[in-house]
């Protein structure tokens, strides 16, 4: 069966709007359509010509529409159709530039509650086809799939801090993994000695921001946010700030800084709102590299 590929460009720019758009939600992630290539010998996706295309944050962003049909087959049986952005091309070619520097090196992710680690984490995994965790997630399987903010309630915040130090520990031993760590793990100096056996982000994001992405996800999963009654967003601003004030300058022992201001700045857009997990994972990526120049 003869295959067709059809493919057209789609221009867009990158506003406030944009977030909602193109890569997260609407596309395959890039891996996945590259696998699906990689499976699909019939469906012979031609993409070489994109990798004449060079984007650069801050430019406009052309995205590559992608349907691959069937001359046999009905068109509702149309077999894939995705958004491939400048942005994904970016975020791969900065991936594979990289990926020999950091000779299997884990990637640890610092910041604040909600900043956006699990989120990054799990596209620089797949970029870097390494393996992600969830520093979180690993404490609560020790715990047998007891939740955090369980933990906290029946144990203390020490026991909990106890059990982070061991889970980074392992990891530490452990390569090519992007790990999420959580928001406080930056606190005890023996989890920095850990996190430095590789390379260490922190994913700066404004406190205002943050209180308003957790005030809509709610608190429930997060034991230092828990409040009573009252503004759920001034009071998630009020412990956040609490928090930056004890932390903030345990964050500066990072490798590198990632801030979500200075893209904000580069893409040209008023708003960190406006900045998508993508355009923050190639900054990333950016930076590392930066990082390793030195
Ligand atoms: N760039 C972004 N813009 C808007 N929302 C985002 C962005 N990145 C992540 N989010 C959203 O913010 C919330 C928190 O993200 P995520 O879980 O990745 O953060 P986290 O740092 O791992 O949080 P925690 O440490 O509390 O587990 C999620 O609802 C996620 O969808
Ligand atoms: O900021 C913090 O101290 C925490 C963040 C979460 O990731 C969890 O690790 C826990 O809720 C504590």
């Amino acid at each position: 069966m003869e295959a067709t590929v059809s493919q057209s460009l789609r221009l867009t720019t990158w506003t406030s709007s944009d977030y909602t758009v193109p890569t997260m939600r609407n596309s395959m992630r890039l891996h996945t359509i590259f696998e699906k290539k990689k499976r699909d010998n019939n469906n012979m996706l031609q993409c070489n010509h994109l990798a004449t295309i060079k984007p650069t944050i801050g430019h406009r962003t052309t995205g590559l529409k992608a349907s691959c049909t069937s001359q046999n087959s009905p068109a509702s049986l149309l077999k894939s159709e995705t958004f491939i952005t400048e942005e994904d091309l970016l975020l791969k070619e900065k991936s594979e530039e990289i990926k020999p520097c950091l000779s299997g090196r884990c990637i640890y992710l610092v910041g604040m509650m909600g900043s956006g680690k699990t989120t990054i984490g799990q596209i620089l995994s797949e970029v870097l086809d390494y393996s992600f965790f969830d520093s979180d997630k690993l404490i609560e399987q020790t715990a047998g799939g007891t939740p955090v903010s369980d933990i906290f309630k029946l144990h203390g915040e020490g026991y909990f801090r106890n059990k982070e130090t061991e889970v980074l520990h392992k990891l530490s031993l452990m390569h090519q993994l992007v790990i999420s760590t959580g928001g406080g793990a930056v606190i005890r100096p023996i989890n920095w000695k850990y996190m430095h056996k590789g390379i260490s982000v922190f994913i700066d994001v404004p406190l205002d921001a943050l209180a308003q992405r957790i005030t809509a996800i709610g608190t429930a999963s997060r034991p230092l946010l828990h409040h009573g009654t009252g503004d759920a967003y001034t009071q998630t601003f009020r412990r956040l700030s609490k928090l930056w004030e004890e932390r903030s300058e345990a964050y500066t022992n990072a490798h590198v800084r990632v801030s979500l201001e200075c893209i904000a700045e580069k893409l040209g857009v008023g708003d960190v709102c406006s900045v998508n997990p993508t355009q923050i994972a190639i900054e990333a990526l950016v930076q590392i590299e930066d990082y390793l120049k030195e």
